[in-house]
């Protein structure tokens, strides 16, 4: 059994800045380290676990609600059932949900017997460096960047210097302590998130008072079991993505028999993408086509997406 303290990396930000690429190049470039990922998604559908590979100690998915409230029991156990193991992983990594307030789970992790076997090392917030310097007002991000040590502005591959200089000096404003690095598809360097030496002792930091919840986003999940029609899906997705705040799934296409896509929509930008990995989900037993979409509270509504999407659906032949 490892013994010595289990360094907590929690990775924060915004819907679709870039976490799990970030969370997925940390766990490439563990080197042999067991490192064990905690993967929270807002939604139903845990997207975030499938979309997560290479974690040497595991990938535990905690889904359909935030661990920052609703889940906030379920990270507690999550984390001894992690320090229970043997060995011990070397290392946690928390993915947060975009929705999160990450000074509720700090607080959290602070509790006594939690800090003295996994201490919060670092805490990430990611940037999405396309998006406008005004954006950083949103009281949401601004929360989630008032708890980070260490801030990594992705998508900097797509952003104009313009705006890089732009969302860098807001951010050093805003956040003057925290260390800024440019992680482009998630390229962090890893001394600065975990430490080379792990007896060293934990940061001091503080969570400040718990402030209100305020119910903002909400989450809405749609599955079907046929394959999907790859334009259709194009056309609808056109159709609600300005009412749309992050979308992400999986599904097969009925132009080409037995591939599945990853669908994204994150900062207005939609990508699909053939996977490279991964079973069928025949083969697993999941929905053929499994979408979760994240949005204002009462931007749309299930029926809404359904008769949009359910217009994608093939139907079985000689219907
Ligand atoms: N071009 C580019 N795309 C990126 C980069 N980082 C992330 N993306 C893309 O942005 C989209 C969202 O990335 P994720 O890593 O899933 O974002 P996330 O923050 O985990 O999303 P949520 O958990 O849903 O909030 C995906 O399509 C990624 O491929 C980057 O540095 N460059």
């Amino acid at each position: 059994m490892t013994a010595g303290p289990v360094p907590i990396v929690l990775v924060t930000g915004f819907l679709g800045a870039g976490k799990t690429t970030v969370v997925n190049h940390i766990l490439a470039e563990a080197d042999g380290r067991r490192i064990a990922a905690v993967v929270n998604d807002f939604g139903a559908i845990n997207i975030d676990a499938e979309l997560v590979a290479g974690a040497s100690d595991g990938v535990v998915s905690l889904a359909n609600g935030c661990i920052c409230c609703t889940l906030e029991g379920d990270l507690l156990r999550t984390l001894a059932n992690l320090l229970r193991r043997d060995p011990r992983p070397e290392a946690i990594v928390i993915e947060t949900s975009g929705v999160a307030d990450p000074a509720d789970i700090v607080r959290n992790l602070m509790d006594p017997v939690i800090w003295r076997e996994a201490p919060l090392e670092t805490v990430l917030c990611v940037v999405d460096a396309t998006a406008a310097a005004g954006g950083l007002e949103d009281p949401l991000l601004r929360a989630q960047l008032r708890m980070a040590d260490v801030v990594a502005l992705s998508k900097t591959d797509l952003a104009d210097a313009a705006g890089q200089r732009s969302i860098r000096m807001a951010l050093a404003a805003l956040r003057p302590a925290a260390v800024l690095v440019e992680a482009p598809e998630g390229r962090i360097p890893l001394p600065v998130v975990l430490p080379e030496d792990p007896a060293r002792p934990p940061r001091q930091r503080e969570a400040g008072p718990r402030r209100p919840r305020i119910d903002r986003f909400e989450t809405l999940s749609w599955t079907a079991e046929a394959p999907l029609s790859l334009p259709r899906f194009q056309a609808a997705i056109g159709r609600l993505a300005s009412r749309l705040a992050r979308a992400k799934g999986m599904f097969e296409a009925v132009e080409q028999p037995g591939r599945s896509f990853l669908f994204q929509l994150a900062g207005g930008r939609a990508t699909l993408a053939p996977m490279t990995q991964g079973p069928e989900a025949s083969a697993t037993g999941l929905p053929r086509a499994r979408i979760v979409f994240i949005l204002e509270i009462g931007r749309l509504s299930l029926e809404e997406i359904s008769v949009e999407l359910g217009q994608c659906v093939a139907l079985p032949a000689g219907r």
